[in-house]
C-alpha cells in the first residue's frame, strides 16, 4: 500500500470500499474491492456553495455549531507532520471568498452496544464487516451467514463483559462528551465548527451522521477517527464505509473532505500520553522501578503481512515517541509493548498481553503500570480486559503493585491537539470522488443477495456441525 503524508494528512492506495444494506440490526455492511479512498492534496477547493442537496434520512449524532466563519479567521499559524506551515494566503483567500463556508468534523469511532440486549447485534455488524473478517473473494457468500454464527456463539462471552462494566459500552457517551470538548476548542481558536459522530457498528452510525452532514449543508468536511494509529480494520473500514455513501451521492462526491488517517505522531498527543504516565507514575511506592506495560488492541498477523496494514510499524513508532517525551523528562523507566483482545482460531500480532503479564511476573518484575495505546476513550477492553482479567493474572503471577493510566477521554492538552490537527487538515479538504462503478455493484441484486444467503447458510450449518470447528470455536470465542 502506498502512503504519503501531507500536512499530518495520509492518503492511502488500494482499500476497500463497501456497500450498505438496511437490516433489522441497523446497517450491515458488504465489501467486495478494494479502492483509492481521498487523496489528500495541499491545494484548495471552493465549498458547495448553494447546494441543491435534498436532505433525507436518518439523525446523526451531531453538535451544531452555530452559523460558519464568517469574518473570522482560524489560528493560522500550523504546522504538518513536515515541520511546514500550511496555512497562509492561499487559506485566507479561500475563506474570504467562502462566504457560505460552513465547515463540519466527523468524528468516527467503533461505537459499543448500550445494552446487552444490543450485544449479538452489534457484534453481528462488526463481523459482518469484510475488514474484520478477511474472507476470500471466493467464500465472500459466507460473510453474512458467519456472521450470524459467530455473533450468537461469542454473544455469551461479550456479554459476560459488559455486564461486568455496567451492562453495556461507555463509547457513545464518551464520544458525545469528546466531539462537545472538540466543538469548544475549535471555537476558542475562532474556527466554529459543526461535529458529527459516525460509529462503524452501533449508533449513531456513520450512514445517518452522513445524512445530518448534508442537511446542515456543510461545505468542508474534516473527518478525524478517533484512532490513533491506522489500522485496516478500523480507520480503514470506517473511511471505506464512507467513501461508498459518498461514491453514491452526486452531492456528497463533491463535497471537499480531509481524511486525518492517523495522528499518534503528533506531539500534542505523544505530550498528553506522556503527561498521564508520569503522572500514574508517581502513585507508585519507587516510580523508577515500575515497568511501563502497553497494551495495544491486537489484529491478525495476516494484516500486517499479507495486507500491509501499518498499524504494528506505527504502533512501534508510537511507543518509541512517547518514551523519547518520557525520558526527555528524565524518567527511564523500562517498557514493553503487548497485544491484547484477540479473537478466533487464527495468529494475532505477538507477544500477547496475557502471556507477557505471566512471563513478567516470573522474572521477578513488581511493578507495572498498564497503558492501553491503541483508543483514546474508556472501553470494555480498558475497563473489563485490563482492569479486571489482565490485573488478576498479574498479580497472581507475582507483580504486586498494580497500575493503569486511565484513556485520554476529554484531556484538554489531547483536544486542544485534535483541534489544531482539524485546522491543519483542512486546507487539504478536497472532494472524494471515485464515481466509477464496481462489480460489487453487483452485490445490491436482491436475487443474487437471496442465492448467496442460502448457500452461505447451508455452508455455514456444514461447517458448525463439523468436529474440528466445533473444536476452534471452543477455545477461541467462548
Ligand atoms: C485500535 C483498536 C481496535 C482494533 C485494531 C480492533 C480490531 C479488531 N477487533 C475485533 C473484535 C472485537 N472488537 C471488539 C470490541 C472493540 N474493539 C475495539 C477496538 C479495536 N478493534 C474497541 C474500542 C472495542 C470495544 C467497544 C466497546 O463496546 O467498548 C469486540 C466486542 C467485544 C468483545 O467481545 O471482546 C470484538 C469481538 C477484531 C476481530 C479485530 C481485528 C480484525
Ligand atoms: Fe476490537
Amino acid at each position: 500500500m502506498e502512503a504519503t503524508y501531507c500536512a499530518g494528512v495520509l492518503s492511502r492506495g488500494k482499500l476497500p470500499v463497501s456497500n450498505l444494506r438496511k437490516s433489522d440490526h441497523g446497517f450491515q455492511r458488504l465489501t467486495s474491492q478494494r479502492k483509492a479512498i481521498a487523496s489528500v492534496s495541499c491545494h484548495l477547493s471552493n465549498g458547495l456553495g448553494e447546494s441543491s442537496c435534498k436532505s433525507h434520512g436518518f439523525h446523526g449524532g451531531s453538535y451544531h455549531g452555530g452559523a460558519v466563519g464568517k469574518g473570522k479567521d482560524p489560528i493560522l499559524q500550523t504546522r504538518c507532520s513536515a515541520g511546514v506551515s500550511m496555512y497562509g494566503e492561499s487559506f485566507l483567500e479561500s475563506h474570504s471568498h467562502a462566504t457560505e463556508d460552513k465547515i463540519g468534523v466527523l468524528l468516527l469511532n467503533l461505537g459499543g452496544p448500550e445494552t446487552l440486549h444490543d450485544v449479538q447485534p452489534f457484534l453481528f455488524n462488526l463481523f459482518a464487516d469484510p475488514d474484520i473478517i478477511r474472507l476470500p473473494r471466493l467464500f465472500r457468500f459466507l460473510q453474512w451467514p458467519l456472521a450470524k454464527l459467530i455473533s450468537v456463539l461469542r454473544a455469551p462471552k461479550s456479554k459476560e463483559g459488559y455486564a461486568a462494566i455496567g451492562g453495556g459500552s461507555p463509547l457513545r457517551k464518551i464520544t458525545d462528551e469528546q466531539a462537545h470538548a472538540l466543538k469548544m476548542a475549535l471555537e476558542a481558536k475562532n474556527m466554529p465548527v459543526n461535529i458529527y459522530v459516525g460509529m462503524r457498528y452501533w449508533y449513531p452510525f456513520t450512514e445517518e451522521a452522513v445524512q445530518q452532514i448534508k442537511r446542515d449543508k456543510i461545505t468542508r468536511l474534516v473527518v478525524l477517527p478517533l484512532y490513533p494509529q491506522f489500522s485496516i480494520s478500523t480507520t480503514g473500514s470506517s473511511i471505506r464505509v464512507l467513501q461508498n455513501i459518498f461514491r453514491e451521492d452526486a452531492c456528497l462526491s463533491r463535497l471537499p473532505v480531509a481524511i486525518i488517517q492517523s495522528w499518534y505522531q503528533r506531539e500534542g498527543y505523544v505530550r498528553s500520553m506522556a503527561d498521564l504516565i508520569a503522572k500514574e507514575l508517581e502513585r507508585f511506592p519507587k516510580p523508577e522501578e515500575v515497568m511501563v506495560f502497553f497494551s495495544a488492541h491486537g489484529v491478525p498477523v495476516s494484516y500486517v503481512e499479507d495486507a500491509g496494514d501499518p498499524y504494528k510499524d506505527q504502533m512501534e513508532e508510537c511507543i518509541y515517541l512517547i518514551m523519547q517525551e518520557l525520558k526527555a523528562r528524565g524518567i527511564n523507566n523500562d517498557h514493553t509493548l503487548a497485544y491484547q483482545s484477540r479473537v478466533g482460531p487464527v495468529q494475532w500480532l505477538k507477544p500477547y498481553t496475557d502471556e507477557v503479564l505471566v512471563e513478567l511476573g516470573q522474572r521477578g518484575v513488581k511493578s507495572l503500570l498498564a497503558v492501553p495505546v491503541s483508543f483514546v476513550s474508556e472501553h470494555i477492553e480498558t475497563l473489563e480486559e485490563i482492569d479486571i482479567e489482565y490485573k488478576e493474572l498479574a498479580l497472581e503471577s507475582g507483580i504486586k503493585n498494580w497500575g493503569r493510566v486511565p484513556a485520554l477521554n476529554c484531556t484538554s492538552s489531547f483536544i486542544t491537539d485534535l483541534a489544531d490537527a482539524v485546522i491543519e487538515a483542512l486546507p487539504s479538504a478536497k472532494a472524494m470522488t471515485n464515481s466509477e462503478g464496481t462489480s460489487e455493484e453487483m452485490d445490491n441484486d436482491p436475487l443474487r443477495y437471496l442465492v448467496k444467503m442460502f448457500f452461505g447458510s447451508v455452508l455455514a450449518f456444514i461447517l458448525l456441525l463439523s468436529p474440528k470447528m466445533v473444536l476452534a470455536f471452543r477455545n477461541h470465542l467462548f
